[in-house]
């Protein structure tokens, strides 16, 4: 077993003293981000990107330094658990640094096909040029016995088959915390395989998808060359591409938008609805992907879209997405305002969303870092709030309106627990079939939708995040 280090030296303004160093470019980025997310709870998605831009850094060398940045920010739990088994003491007590290349260093080598040699040399040098070389021994000895196994070596080491409880094994191979390989779980039915999919599916990189908005372009103002949506069709496929340089981007004609989300709002648009289909809300519209393709939809039939956000500048967001005229028609109405006050006479909407917030479990493989932030208390926290904005948005929709409850998790808890309690205490309304509703607006039958009524999407089995919508309609 290898001892910790040392406290490096720190800079005059209490930071690490940053020396020459002959750490590549990418790495060092790598290393950066990993720091900026540990010291400051930084989202690496949005740190990434500038910092490549700021240093100049492109090509194969971005690619490194996302894989590597991504990589060992999502697989933080695993290579804890390998380091913790290759040192004397609690994971605490090594300086935040010198982990946070340790970490780098582990997802070299047991994630990717970097040479041992210079997955430890790298690291070693990296917390040199961070001003921590004393720890730079103890960083050579603990990454050498890293590599020492590979990754399936370490679960069977950390984990064995035979004695592990099979979730244990799953989390551990597959970086996912144990409630959330739970939560999974429950969410498939038990299905152990598919769980280890859906985890599976967690940790490989989403296309950058966007959304035609209706209204405002076509499908054919954008780039021929970039591929369609498998299932909306409003969207194309941008791959890797950068958003910002899209045209039908910057002009607000086109958002990015995963395909899973398009379906829910393609879902509310399309539920069967008799009588008046004038008025619609949006009871959780910010920033307003959602309600941007509500409104186009919306304003194709002559209706029109309440948006409410109760953030005031996310609703401003909402109102750059959303609020736009068509034309001479007017775009969303955008106000800031709690929807669980139910700032709107009872009975006032023919269709309505609320796309709850929520813990986010659905859209893991876009933020590596934050199944390790969230908690099994963010979701308890929530539920009270998830309940009010349905229950209210029932109230919102006239006799035979419909409503879409939505959440970007696949947590039983904030999905079909949610509208089962809600639904428990009022007899005036009844579920839709969300499966066959999907069928209609989707381009393609969408496979393994279960037994309905509720629709639960997955990266695994529609490449879209992992959305959960409902649909409920007034009696
Ligand atoms: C999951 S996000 C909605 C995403 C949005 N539908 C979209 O597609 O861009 C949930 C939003 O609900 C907002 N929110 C939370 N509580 C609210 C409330 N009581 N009333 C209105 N909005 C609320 C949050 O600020 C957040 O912007």
């Amino acid at each position: 077993m290898t001892g910790a280090p040392a406290g490096p030296r720190r800079g005059a303004a209490g930071g690490r003293r940053r020396t020459s160093s002959s750490v590549d470019p990418a790495r060092l980025a790598a290393y950066d981000v990993l720091r900026a997310v540990g010291e400051r709870d930084a989202y690496a998605n949005l740190v990434l990107p500038g910092l490549l831009r700021e240093r100049g850094i492109t090509g194969r060398d971005a690619a490194l330094a996302t894989e590597l940045a991504y990589g060992s920010l999502r697989g933080t739990g695993t290579y804890d658990a390998v380091v913790a088994a290759c040192v004397d003491r609690p994971l605490g007590r090594i300086d935040p640094p010198v982990l946070d290349a340790l970490r780098l260093g582990a997802h070299q080598l047991l994630g990717t096909r970097v040479p041992t040699h210079a997955a430890v040399s790298t690291s070693v040098e990296l917390v040199r040029a961070g001003g921590a070389g004393s720890a730079a021994g103890f960083v050579n000895a603990v990454l050498r016995k890293v590599g020492r196994r590979d990754l399936l070596a370490w679960v069977d080491a950390l984990a064995p088959a035979a004695s592990a409880d099979p979730l244990d094994r799953l989390a551990l191979l597959h970086a996912h915390p144990r409630w959330v390989v739970e939560a999974f779980r429950d969410a498939l039915g038990g299905d152990l395989e598919a769980t280890e999919r859906a985890l599976a599916a967690d940790n490989v990189a989403p296309h950058v998808t966007l959304a035609v908005r209706p209204g405002r372009a076509t499908r054919d103002d954008l780039d021929p060359d970039l591929a369609d949506g498998r299932w909306s069709p409003w969207a194309a496929v941008l791959g890797s591409g950068d958003p910002g340089a899209v045209p039908a981007v910057r002009s607000g004609a086109a958002g990015v938008q995963d395909e899973g989300s398009q379906l829910v709002a393609l879902a509310l648009a399309g539920a069967p609805l008799d009588g008046p289909d004038a008025r619609w809300l949006d009871g959780c519209a910010g920033p307003g992907g959602k309600a941007a393709l509500l409104t186009g939809l919306a304003a194709g039939r002559g209706a029109r879209v309440l948006a409410v956000e109760r953030a005031p500048h996310r609703a401003r967001l909402v109102a750059q997405t959303a609020g736009a005229p068509f034309g001479d028609r007017p775009g969303a109405a955008v106000v800031a305002a709690d929807s669980t006050s139910r700032p709107w006479a009872a009975g006032t909407f023919d269709r309505a969303l609320v796309d709850v917030p929520c813990s986010g479990l659905g859209a893991l493989r876009r933020r590596p870092e934050s199944r390790w932030r969230r908690t099994p208390d963010d979701v308890a926290g929530l539920a009270d709030l998830q309940r009010a904005l349905l229950g209210a948005a029932l109230d919102a929709v006239r006799s035979g309106g419909v409503v879409a409850y939505a959440t970007c998790s696949p947590h039983p808890a904030e999905t079909r627990a949610v509208v089962a309690d809600v639904l428990t205490g009022r007899d005036d309304v009844e579920r839709l079939d969300a499966r066959a509703v999907l069928d209609q607006v989707a381009v393609r039958p969408l496979p393994s939708l279960g037994d309905g009524p509720d629709v639960q999407l997955w990266p695994h089995l529609h490449g879209t995040d992992a959305m959960f919508v409902s649909l409920l309609r007034k009696r």
